[in-house]
């Protein structure tokens, strides 16, 4: 039996940096990109070997053995090259398993190998070399003419990433198949599941990365869009241990197991909001920018402190805004629909002025908040003298909230020169926000494909995924 799981990429909307705090929260959508986990049992390999490949990427065939006796796991790379993820996602995956399933049903499963493999929608990975060499202007109708899951004609090492989470996805996409392949788990997801995908998904994630970040990659690439509040650190800090012990692995990681005080408040952006993307080429090395605002908040701790509390006030009312625009929908969905086609033919900075109504307040207050989001942002960049918002990024941002229909424009996660979003009322609205980049000169500008996708971690089926099949 083919077992495929699926799990999407991220946007942080409002939170970077905050969210890394347990007190303070990250408002994440999920996007339609997704990764796919594909795990096909086989017939002609020796016992217990366990292959895995890549297609986009050259050199992204990796082996490995895993022989099981009793409850024990002898886990070894055949290959020289290696990727840190994928293995630390086996050996561990495989160890909360057989604490959970019976070791025979692991032993024959694994009785003639087992092949894995692993795909992301092209939004991943900057398709700028692809579209280079097939003459193509980096558009969104360019991007469309791509195959699914097209050769990156990189290695994973040289691959540009475009900020949507690549590792958090495909060790979610990962451990969840693999629960799912060794029936430790249903292909309902349900709850209880979800948790334990989770917090097997987060261990390893925080392992692979030799460090435990806020997680809240992980959590929407299980969960989808919510309101995130992170788990406390140490629920991971006393197991981050190559050698951990199996036992208290899989104890730490049960859904049951109270110590995971993490929270998700399930989100969703208000009918006829859609999220745009674009990926910046100039790029910034995240846990650099991390590092350096860390360390300017600890020599500051008195302005910081005052910025974090206005940013975390700020943050919550942005996400208010946008839960009482979709109770206003409940309401009354016509005078709804009519302000938001009123709204998408004007700038926001004329909503105010030129609708009325209670939907009209809400998307004014909407926009004021995230309006002082970013000045505290930009705020940050000063103080810290961190590029968290620059200057180049908010020439770009202005430009695209001076377009009529669109809500918002900011710096997704930890900003820097990596990426934008947009939020966006209407088709026309997507359609001017992508002349602009594509004329943008200050920054060269990528359009992604992806829109807002709130759901999570999914079991899919072969038939239901254009392309997928034509990889195998
Ligand atoms: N298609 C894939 N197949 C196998 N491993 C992958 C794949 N995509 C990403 N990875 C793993 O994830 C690693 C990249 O993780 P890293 O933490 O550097 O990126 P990231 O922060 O998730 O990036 P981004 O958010 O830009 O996608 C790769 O080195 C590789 O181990
Ligand atoms: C700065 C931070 O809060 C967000 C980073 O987000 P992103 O990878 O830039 O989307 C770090 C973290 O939460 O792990």
């Amino acid at each position: 039996m083919t077992t495929i799981a699926s799990a999407p990429g991220k946007v942080l909307l409002t939170g970077g940096y905050l969210v890394l705090e347990q007190q303070f929260s990250g408002l994440v959508v999920g996007t339609s990109a997704r990764f796919y986990t594909v795990i096909r049992p086989q017939t002609d390999l020796t016992a217990g070997t366990i292959t895995v490949n890549s297609p986009q990427f050259e050199q992204a065939l990796w082996n490995y053995k895993a022989i099981v006796t009793q409850h024990k796991l002898q886990f070894d790379s055949i290959t020289e090259s290696r990727n840190k993820f994928v293995e630390t996602c086996l050996k561990y995956t495989l160890q909360v398993i057989l604490e959970r399933s019976n070791p025979s049903l692991v032993q024959q499963k694994l009785s003639h190998g087992i092949d894995i493999t692993i795909v992301g929608d092209n939004d991943f990975y900057s398709q700028r070399a692809q579209l280079e060499s097939k003459q193509l202007e980096n558009t969104a109708e360019a991007l469309n003419s791509l195959d699914p899951f097209c050769k990156t004609h990189a290695t994973l090492s040289t691959v540009h990433k475009t900020g949507l989470g690549s590792s958090a996805a495909l060790t979610t996409s990962l451990v969840a198949a693999l629960l799912l392949h060794f029936q430790v788990v249903s292909n309902q997801f349900t709850d209880p599941e979800k948790k334990l995908i989770h917090n097997v998904a987060q261990f390893v994630h925080c392992l692979a990365q030799g460090k435990v970040g806020s997680g809240f990659d992980v959590s929407s690439a299980v969960w989808g869009s919510h309101q995130y509040k992170r788990f406390r650190p140490d629920i991971l800090t006393p197991i981050m241990d190559e050698n951990v012990d199996q036992k208290l692995l899989s104890s730490s990681v049960d859904a049951d197991n109270l110590n995971w005080d993490n929270k998700v408040v399930p989100f969703q952006l208000p009918p006829g909001f859609d999220l745009m993307l674009a990926d910046i080429d100039a790029g910034s090395h995240t846990p650099t920018l991390v590092g350096k605002v860390l360390h300017w908040k600890k020599t500051k701790p008195e302005e910081s402190t005052l910025l974090w509390t206005q940013l975390g006030q700020f943050n919550l009312l942005v996400e208010q805004h946008f839960r009482e625009l979709s109770r206003l929908y409940t309401q009354d969905s016509t005078d709804y629909n009519q302000t938001i086609e009123r709204c998408s033919q004007l700038k926001s900075s004329d909503w105010h002025q030129q609708v009325q109504g209670k939907v009209a307040e809400e998307m004014v207050s909407l926009v004021n908040a995230f309006n002082k989001v970013r000045s505290l942002l930009q705020k940050m960049t000063e103080l810290s003298q961190v590029p968290v918002e620059p200057q180049e990024q908010t020439r770009l941002l202005d430009a695209c909230t001076d377009i009529p229909g669109v809500a918002m424009a900011g710096v997704p996660g930890a900003g820097g020169y990596d990426a934008i979003f947009c939020i966006v009322l209407s088709n026309r609205s997507k359609h001017l926000v992508r002349k602009v980049w594509e004329s943008w000169k200050e920054l060269s500008v990528g359009p992604l494909l992806s829109h807002a996708d709130s759901n999570g971690v999914t079991s899919v089926s072969l038939a239901s995924v254009p392309g997928l099949s034509d990889i195998l």
